[in-house]
This record gives C-alpha cells, sequence and structure tokens, in this order.
C-alpha cells in the first residue's frame, strides 16, 4: 500500500523506510529538530486543552518554517467549519487530522469541503474497536491508529498510552494508516516489527516534559522506526 503524500508535497520517503510523523511542534527549534532528524510529517495541535495547543497565528509562523518535502498536518478534535474556515485560510497545510468524535459522513464532508487529505484518527482498545477502522477506511484518505483515551480524559490523544498492538499486527486497511499511542524512541522498532506498520506518529514519547519536544529524542524516535 503506497504511503500517501499530499500534491505538491516534495520528496517521498526511500523505499521501505518507515515514514514518521511528530506530532504537536510548539516552537520554530521543534521545526529545525524535526528537520534535522528527517521526519516525514510534522503536526500542530489545535485543543485547547493541550500542553501542546498552538494558536492559528503561531502555526503559521510554524508552518513557513517547515522544509519543502515534510507534510503539515492540522490535528483538530471536532471542529466546526468556522474554526476549520479559519485554520485553512490562514495555515499553509498538507493534511487534516482529526481527532475527535467526527463521524463517516463528517469526515467525508471536511473532505469535500477544504480538498485537503484527510486522516481519521480511530482509538483502539479491543477487538469491539476494529470495525470502526473499516467504516471510516471508506472515507478518510488516511488512518491514524491510537490508543482509545481512558473515560475522562482531558484529551483524547497524547496520552502516551500504548495499545495490543497484536490486534492490529499484519492488517491492511485500503488505505495507508499510521500507528499511534504511547510510542518512544525506546520501544519503536518493536512496534513496526509487531504491526508491519509503515508509518508512526507520536507526540508525548519525543518531549522531555508535556509539550516540550526534545531534539535528541526526536532524532532517536526517527533512526528507531527505520532500523
Ligand atoms: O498531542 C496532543 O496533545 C493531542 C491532543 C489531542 C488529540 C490528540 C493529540 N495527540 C495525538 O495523539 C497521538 C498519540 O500521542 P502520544 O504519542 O501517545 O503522546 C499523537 O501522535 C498525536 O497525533
Amino acid at each position: 500500500m503506497p504511503v500517501l503524500f499530499a500534491p505538491g508535497v516534495g520528496t517521498a520517503p526511500r523505499l521501505g523506510e518507515t515514514s514518521v510523523k511528530i506530532c504537536g511542534l510548539t516552537t520554530i527549534a521543534d521545526v529545525h529538530a524535526v528537520a534535522a532528524a528527517d521526519a516525514n510529517y510534522v503536526g500542530f495541535v489545535f485543543f485547547k486543552k493541550s500542553p501542546r495547543n498552538v494558536s492559528v497565528a503561531q502555526a503559521r509562523d510554524l508552518a513557513i518554517e517547515v522544509p519543502m518535502g515534510i507534510a503539515k498536518v492540522a490535528l483538530v478534535v471536532n471542529a466546526t467549519d468556522e474554526f476549520l474556515d479559519e485554520i485553512t485560510a490562514a495555515v499553509p497545510l498538507d493534511i487534516l487530522q482529526l481527532h475527535g468524535k467526527e463521524t463517516p459522513e463528517r469526515v467525508s464532508e471536511i473532505k469535500a469541503r477544504y480538498g485537503l487529505p484527510v486522516m481519521k484518527a480511530v482509538g483502539v482498545a479491543d477487538e469491539s474497536d476494529l470495525p470502526a477502522l473499516d467504516a471510516y477506511s471508506a472515507v478518510a484518505d488516511q488512518l491514524l491508529i491510537d490508543a482509545k483515551p481512558p473515560k475522562n480524559a482531558d484529551l483524547p490523544g497524547g496520552n502516551g498510552l500504548s495499545f495490543d498492538w497484536r490486534l492490529i499486527a499484519g492488517r491492511e486497511f485500503g488505505v495507508p494508516w499510521m500507528l499511534a499511542g504511547g510510542l518512544t524512541p525506546e520501544n519503536v522498532a518493536e512496534a513496526v516489527r509487531m504491526t508491519g506498520t509503515q508509518q508512526v506518529d507520536v507526540s508525548s514519547g519525543v518531549e522531555s516534559a508535556p509539550g516540550v519536544k526534545d531534539p535528541a529524542r526526536i532524532r532517536r524516535f526517527v533512526k528507531g522506526a527505520r532500523s
């Protein structure tokens, strides 16, 4: 299954190499660290309760620093059209990541309205969560398979929690997919080996404190994903 790259976004990953998304950048130094580590995607979090939340103006300043060839992803949670209008008008973006309770119908609506590829996050805790992956693969351009957040969690993602990777080991979904949830430089090679994923996404696992990215951990994560 080919890995999705948005039109106009430069280099594709080298054949057979795991693609890496580093999510939750908040500073220009973060952008430089991700580019130096040779990651493929950067994510900007638009969610007020997150320690990684950025304003539209901040995201714009960060996005224009991102070198060609790295896809810029906006992470939103149950966003209104009004908010999506605002961010897509101000920030040069390549992909929209929907990380809330957006229905398949809402995913289709957003795809049609903004003309950007859409990646739908789906939380997995056990087998009963797997049918949702098939439902969303019919409408989204990519899936992001994350750990289901605990009940009453403040954040629907970015909690550093992983799920039982055996649930999706060797699975295909008809669209490209990314593994997320509790990945770290220490466990990412094993996660890739166990699941067969071609893409991984990380946020808290490459931080020294909530919302503070660590360049050395980012470097080690990218290396580990491709080892
Ligand atoms: O990172 C956040 O703060 C966040 C907030 C709201 C929704 C999703 C969020 N992050 C996404 O969750 C995955 C997993 O995070 P982690 O690596 O377990 O910390 C992350 O890759 C983001 O895409």
